[in-house]
């Protein structure tokens, strides 16, 4: 194994210890009897719904633990081993790396989501990952409403070491995402990732915003934006699912992000969107550092959310 995958391993089965460790308690911790009952299978599938798999999620896996180990002698390695392959079963469909595909250049990837999410963070970070696959990046401040989302997008753009096309503080965000895509064709880039203002608060005036940006993308190229990537926080919990609910409403989301799965102890929280909504999972975030956020394995992932070893 490269150096470098054993590193991102140990982020991720270190970021999810929170999760997987309020799941194993719980599971490791009720099984004192010598035969599985029904008692039993209630605390498990309370356990999977405290860790935010979502009630659907529970209720599969509770099914699945019954029919092959009720009135059995308790293994909780045997239990582990079922919550993993439930969870791996509805993440592999989904986990799908954003491929840059797209002819002609740039690949637009729109990037939303609430503020405090990690969208900054993880523009970056994707940055990042598309500098280390030999593509050339190029980032754009989308979000005009808060001086400080461009001074901090800026920032990371000079560390990563990526152009970046700004505006002034309240200017025309679509003016913005003009110049850029007309900068990138005009320099050969091939990805331009482009910020956007999380204001939900305001849905008109943000899916206004986003068909404007839409409307004078089109113009340049009609197949952009090729990508539109919701941002979520893990640490958010169930309101996470009512942010995909809501921007599926707003913006033709195409994929989604999760970061900060590691400040939290409700990683399931990615397993009940994947459940409920199918819609790609690109990568996900365990660390506030530049290399904490990947495309993921969904057999590892789902061992690292169970508990797992490594
Ligand atoms: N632990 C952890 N922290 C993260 C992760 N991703 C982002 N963060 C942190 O979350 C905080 C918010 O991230 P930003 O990228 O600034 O979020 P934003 O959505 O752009 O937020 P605003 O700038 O407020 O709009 C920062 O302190 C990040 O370092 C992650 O995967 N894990």
């Amino acid at each position: 194994m490269s150096e470098e995958k054993a590193g991102w391993k140990d982020r991720l089965f270190g970021g999810l210890k929170k999760t997987s460790s309020k799941l194993t308690d719980n599971i490791t911790g009720l099984v004192t009897k010598a035969k599985l009952d029904t008692e039993d299978l209630d605390e498990i599938e309370d356990a999977l719904i405290a860790s935010d798999l979502g009630p659907a999620m529970a209720a599969q896996i509770r099914e699945k633990i019954a029919a092959g180990r009720f009135e059995k002698g308790i293994d909780a390695e045997g239990i582990r081993q079922i919550v993993e392959d439930e969870i791996a079963a509805v993440l592999a469909p989904v986990a799908e790396p954003l491929d840059i595909d797209a002819f002609p250049r740039p690949q637009v990837i729109l990037v939303i989501g609430v503020n405090g999410s990690g969208k900054t963070t993880t523009i970056a970070k994707l940055a990042h990952l598309f500098l280390e696959q030999d593509y050339g990046v190029m980032l754009a401040a989308g979000d005009t409403f808060r001086a400080a989302a461009i001074g901090q997008l800026k920032v990371w753009a000079d560390r990563i070491g990526v152009p970046i096309v700004t505006g002034p503080e309240g200017g025309d965000a679509a003016g913005v995402v003009f110049d850029a895509v007309k900068r990138a064709t005009a320099e050969g880039i091939d990805v331009l990732i482009v910020d956007t203002a999380g204001r939900l608060q305001n849905k008109r005036e943000l899916m206004d915003e986003l068909a404007k940006i839409r409307r004078v993308l089109g113009r340049l190229n009609p197949e952009a934006p090729h990508d539109v990537v919701l941002v979520l926080d893990a640490t958010t919990g169930q309101n996470a699912l009512s942010q995909i609910e809501i921007f599926k409403e707003v913006a033709n989301v195409t994929g989604l992000v999760m970061t900060k799965l590691d400040g939290s102890a409700r990683g399931g929280i990615l397993v009940a969107a994947a459940k409920q909504f199918g819609l790609p999972i690109h990568a996900i975030g365990v660390g506030e550092t530049i290399d904490d956020l990947r495309p993921f394995n969904a057999q590892d992932l789902a061992r690292a959310i169970s508990g797992g070893a490594q």
